[in-house]
């Protein structure tokens, strides 16, 4: 009787099999380059339904994102990707995106968009736009007279108060790192969170010289890598959602994989890595919940969060692989309150992407992280009479909060949205949804997180780890992991194959 889903005997088939785990964007893209690449792929996800955190609702005539909500094409995986899914049409830009608004003492103000603004803006005192022109002078005498060594794990408010004081940490860093992480500048590690800044830092010390002789560099230098960035540059349009919300990009993923190469409700629950030296072909064998046969694999890409991955039993070579060197990952907690107000019933409305609310805020009764302007950005998303809002509650700021209940959050919400844009009386739409695990933290102990990921894919051949826990938050950045553990796979294989032939 077969007991395994593959063919045990089959040794050298040509196809080979890979297994993702995790039905997020960066499994999916993962699994889509290496189907493209004509393997045989499994995806298995937990949940019943796949996108993780891209996930987008369809009622009443209201469309909303309940995780992403926009994207950006910095990296070149995802231009690729958009393009081989025939999906730049469907590509959906919002309106005003570059009005995005910061809370000073109460009131939103545009955040400024070149140094001139800046300048013009109240967003800063006299004082610190003086320390900002003067930061190549100022930040040597401000901070320690060297630049920091590379194994400190500067936060990412010293590192900035150093270069630019503290009202530029308060006003411009926190609300900035707020709406990309949910954390605040004192837990996030400088080091990992703005890689560039830190190197452009050891380079040349002053970042804004640095930033000015690099460009200056870059646009002296005639090679291809600049060539590269002009190019890049032309097709920046910021960022961007799709006609129909982010998970648009999932579902054409899903499509393009196949039902049949994607099991949903399928929690992997064992891994075993068997090489018995005699053949290069399914050294892993999996098991998942939702069907007890072992699946064996030539492969296997991991992009389940790392908290879930300790979950997983691991054996190697018919012994517990112990995931202990694994470090505690602290997760942000998040709740999204999507919200819509008669526009009548919205005094102050603001055209924008939305407004951010620093810490600071909070002594003037605050209590949101911030809130997109979502049918300014995308007016097909609700009916013409509705303002649709999403507000993001939580984070490292307030992580009881983020688990408060949906009547509590409305009350809050309402509350912030009054004193921002005039809105009067009750929601006439609450949707709620909880993120207990948002986003992982960036933190001080980032690096020794690395390293773990960095040793699993050592001691486990055939084992590649993809996702936003490496190389950034961003969907962007997870396309771009998921698409390299791809590429590494693809490699891997063939190594395997012509070692096997010789
Ligand atoms: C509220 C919110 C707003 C955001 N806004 C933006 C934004 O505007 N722009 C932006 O660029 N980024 C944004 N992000 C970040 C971005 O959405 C994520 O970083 C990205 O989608 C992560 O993709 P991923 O594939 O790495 O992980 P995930 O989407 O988390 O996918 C991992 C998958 O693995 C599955 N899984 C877990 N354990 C197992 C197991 N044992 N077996 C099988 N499957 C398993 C999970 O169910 C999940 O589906 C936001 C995130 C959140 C939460
Ligand atoms: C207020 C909370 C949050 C808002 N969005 C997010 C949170 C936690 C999540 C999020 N948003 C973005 C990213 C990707 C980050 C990246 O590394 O690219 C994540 C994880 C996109 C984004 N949002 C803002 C900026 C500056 C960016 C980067 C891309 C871009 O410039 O478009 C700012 C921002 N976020 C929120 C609001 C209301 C807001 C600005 C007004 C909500």
């Amino acid at each position: 009787m077969k007991m395994t889903s593959s063919v045990k005997d089959d040794k050298h088939r040509s196809v080979k099999r890979v297994a993702v785990i995790g039905a997020g964007v960066s499994g999916l893209a993962a699994a889509y380059k290496l189907k493209s690449h004509g393997l045989d792929v499994t995806v298995f996800e937990a949940e019943g339904r796949a996108g993780g955190r891209l996930r987008t609702v369809s009622r009443d005539g209201l469309v909303w994102d309940e995780g992403a909500n926009t994207m950006t094409e910095n990296e070149t995986e995802v231009k690729g990707l958009i393009s081989a899914l025939g999906l730049q049409e469907k590509q959906q830009y919002p309106l005003s995106q570059h009005k995005r608004y910061i809370v000073k003492n109460g009131t939103p103000l545009l955040v400024p968009a070149n140094p001139a603004a800046l300048l013009k803006s109240n967003l800063l005192s006299a004082q610190s736009k003086i320390h900002v022109i003067f930061e190549p002078f100022l930040w040597k005498r401000n901070g320690s007279s060297t630049v920091c060594d590379d194994d400190s794990e500067e936060s990412v408010s010293r590192f900035f108060e150093r270069h630019f004081g503290k009202e530029v940490v308060d006003y411009l860093i926190d609300p900035f790192v707020g709406g990309t992480s949910a954390a605040d500048p004192e837990s996030l590690s400088m080091r990992h969170s703005f890689p560039e800044l830190w190197n452009l830092e050891k380079r040349f010390g002053s970042i804004i010289s640095g930033a000015l002789q690099s460009s200056l560099f870059g646009k002296r230098n005639k090679t291809g890598e600049t060539k590269d960035a002009s190019r890049k540059n032309k097709h920046q349009r910021g960022s961007f959602s799709f006609h129909g919300g982010m998970q648009t990009l999932t579902d054409t993923l899903c499509k393009e994989i196949g039902k049949d190469d994607l099991t949903l409700n399928a929690k992997v629950l064992t891994l075993a890595y068997s090489h018995d030296g005699s053949s290069s072909s399914e050294n892993w064998s999996i098991t998942c919940t939702s069907n007890k046969k072992t699946q064996d694999v030539d492969a296997v890409i991991m992009t389940a969060p790392l908290g879930n991955v300790k979950d997983i039993q691991i054996t190697k070579k018919g012994t517990p692989f112990s995931l202990n060197f694994l470090p505690q990952v602290t997760y942000l907690p998040l709740s999204v309150l999507i919200t819509t107000f008669k526009k009548e019933n919205v005094k102050r409305p603001l055209e924008g992407f939305g407004v951010l609310v620093p810490s600071k805020e909070q002594q003037n009764g605050f209590r949101t992280l911030g809130t997109l302007f979502s049918s300014m950005m995308f007016p097909d998303r609700a009916p013409s009479d509705v303002h649709l809002y999403t507000t993001f509650i939580g984070g490292t700021r307030n992580r009881e909060l983020a688990q408060a209940s949906t009547d509590e959050l409305k009350k809050i919400v309402t509350s912030d949205l009054r004193k921002l844009l005039g809105v009067e009386g009750e929601p006439t739409f609450v949707n709620h949804f909880y993120w207990r695990k948002g986003f992982p933290l960036y933190g001080h102990n980032y690096g020794s997180v690395l390293e773990a990921i960095d040793r699993m894919e050592k001691d486990l051949p055939g084992f590649f780890y993809a996702g936003n826990h490496r190389g950034g938050l961003s969907v962007g950045r997870a396309i771009a992991s998921g698409c390299k553990a791809a590429d590494l796979v693809i490699s891997y294989l063939n190594n395997a194959s012509d070692n096997s032939v010789s």
